[in-house]
């Protein structure tokens, strides 16, 4: 469902391109889970970026449902990641006007495609249900981190992107949000693309790849 095809991608410093990717080869099945790994710097955020075609690769293409995300204009970008896609990023971007359900199910509502059986296991699941109506200031830093990887699966995406969103967590909260976060992503059966640091929230997926000098290789 995800396709990268000798993808290339440098940044512009004052010192001269810096190449982040090199020639990625990446495929990703329906329903798979693949963890990404690497050192910091080594480009997964961009890596995660492009996937999301919330950017573009210099060379190489990038298909998302056979479609090549790559040579899409961003409107045409965006719109098949509303459609397809959920991302959960390390800043939580949640609406301080709206409440809990409403953050959670607002993208849902504006695709006119809010599902309330789905919503409300969505809350239990995420020990959000008896704070719906508050709002995001209200929230301790792991129930704000649960409450965007519910708004992320709200749209019941086909493809689920995550930096992981650690925040200023503890490990062991850290992992039990993000074993919950496989957990759901198993039920929806949506494939998943995830950046983690921590080999103990890798050891479950299907997948794991390390990115080193621009290069994915097998863990
Ligand atoms: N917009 C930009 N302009 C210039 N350099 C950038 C830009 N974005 C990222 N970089 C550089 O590209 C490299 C890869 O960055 P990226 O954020 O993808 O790495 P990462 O593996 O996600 O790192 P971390 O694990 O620390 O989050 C880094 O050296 C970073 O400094």
């Amino acid at each position: 469902m995800l396709e990268f095809r000798q993808v290339h991608k440098a940044y512009a410093t004052p010192q001269g391109p810096l190449e982040v990717l090199e020639g990625v080869d990446l495929e990703l099945a329906a329903g798979e889970s693949l963890a990404l790994m690497g050192e910091s710097g080594s480009g997964k955020s961009t890596l995660l970026h492009l996937a999301a075609g919330l950017d573009v690769p210099d060379r190489g293409d990038i298909l998302l449902d056979g479609k090549r995300l790559s040579s899409l204009a961003e409107p045409a970008r965006a719109a098949l990641r509303r459609e397809r896609l959920g991302l959960v990023f390390q800043q939580f971007h949640l609406i301080p006007s709206l409440s809990v359900r409403d953050n959670l199910t607002l993208q849902a509502r504006l695709a006119e495609r809010e599902d309330p059986d789905w919503t409300t296991m969505l809350l239990e699941r995420l020990g959000l249900a008896n704070m719906a109506g508050r709002y995001p200031e209200q929230l301790s830093g792991g129930q704000q981190q649960r409450l965007a990887i519910g708004r992320a699966l709200a749209l019941r995406p086909a493809l689920l992107l995550a930096d992981e969103p650690t925040g200023n967590l503890d490990e062991a909260s850290a992992d039990s949000v993000l074993a919950l976060l496989g957990e759901l992503v198993a039920e929806s059966r949506c494939a998943l693309l995830m950046v983690t640091h921590s080999a103990r929230v890798a050891a479950p997926m299907d997948r794991r790849l390390i990115l080193k000098r621009g290069q994915l290789c097998s863990a």
